[in-house]
């Protein structure tokens, strides 16, 4: 089962620039959870502090009690073993082909013979859908399809903890469609804690079972994905609508002035998107998600911390034998 890890009061600056603060939250052991945010909001920063590719100002990042903004480098490098990491353009050695690319960790990292690891890129390019692309070059490929390739090579080494940078970008909606039901495919075979940084509205609505958003330079929000997509917030109902109005502004906030003019001229989203649509589930004959069993026992037990939208909703999901048996 994948890890939790519990961040707590992290802060980020580069400079005189603070990208965020006082972040906390908890990736739930073995559960998929979303990262929105506007462009430019750090979600990339946040990933690479969480791997220790960039240091945290403040705070501390606890994965099986070792913090890994304090330890040493010996000890990071063990913890770094239990992520994988699918970076935007899957990062992929273009001059190397899928097969390679996605062998390179199990070359570097471990001492496998030739045949075993032959045995487990076969495996993990099965599970991305890639199966018979091993010899092609990243050149020749889709996006979608790299995609894919850098997720394969993010899984060579048995991840506990995978990280995801926008699966969606340069994708279409069907391409992103696919990804989407493969990250959560994925989570039912693996149980692996997953974290996805996306800002794309259909892959919060629809993937996790945790939803956090950052703006204005902190964590808006994070918890059970019925918090956030009932949620009232005025941030949270435009940047999940895509909606002009409210205080996400071209470059990350608007004024006051400016939004107190469009509420004075009136301005209301058009059609706005209300409830919590239901949660993908795995493709038939793939495993239940362990994960779901686990959530539902943790959501009931802060149900009532929870504004009454979130719990309606929570409620609602359940079905009678679930309401019976509490
Ligand atoms: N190594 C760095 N040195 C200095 N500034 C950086 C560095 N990395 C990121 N930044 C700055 O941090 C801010 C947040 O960047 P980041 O890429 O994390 O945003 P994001 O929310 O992932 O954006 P997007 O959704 O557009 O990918 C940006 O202003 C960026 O310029």
């Amino acid at each position: 089962m994948g890890v939790e890890v519990a961040v707590e009061g992290l802060g980020k600056s580069f400079g005189r620039q603070r990208i965020w603060q006082d972040v906390t939250l908890t990736l739930p052991a073995g559960e998929v959870s979303v990262l929105l945010g506007p462009s430019g909001t750090g979600k990339s920063v946040f990933l690479k502090c969480l791997i220790g590719l960039l240091k945290p100002d403040a705070g501390r990042i606890l994965i099986n009690d070792t913090d890994l903004v304090r330890c040493s480098e010996h000890t990071l490098y063990g913890i770094r073993k239990l992520f994988g990491v699918l970076f935007q353009d899957g990062a992929l050695f273009g001059s190397m082909n899928l097969y390679d690319n996605v062998a390179f960790p199990l070359r570097e990292h471990t001492r496998k013979s030739e045949t075993e690891i032959r045995s487990i890129v076969s495996e993990k390019m099965g599970m991305v859908g890639l199966s018979g692309a091993e010899r092609k070059l990243p050149g020749e490929i889709s996006g979608g399809m790299r995609k894919r390739a850098g997720l394969a090579r993010a899984l060579v080494l048995d991840p506990q903890i995978i990280l995801v940078d926008e699966p969606d970008s340069g994708l279409d909606p069907v391409r992103t469609a696919y990804i989407s039901q493969l990250l959560l495919d994925l989570n039912a075979q693996l149980d692996a804690t997953i974290l996805i940084v996306t800002h794309n509205i259909n892959v919060a609505r629809t993937v996790p079972d945790n939803i956090g958003m950052l703006f204005r330079r902190e964590l808006v929000m994070f918890g059970p994905r019925e918090v956030l997509l009932t949620s009232e917030e005025p941030a949270v109902k435009q940047f999940l609508n895509g909606s002009r109005i409210g205080p996400i502004g071209m470059s990350e906030e608007k004024d006051e002035a400016t939004m107190a003019a469009e509420l004075a001229a009136g301005a209301t989203m058009v059609d706005e998107i209300r409830g919590v649509p239901p949660q993908l589930e795995p493709t038939p004959g793939l495993p239940d998600r362990q994960a779901v069993h686990r959530r539902r026992a943790r959501v009931m037990r802060i149900l009532h911390t929870l504004p009454p939208a979130a719990r309606h909703s929570i409620l609602a999901s359940l079905d009678s034998t679930d309401r019976f048996a509490r």
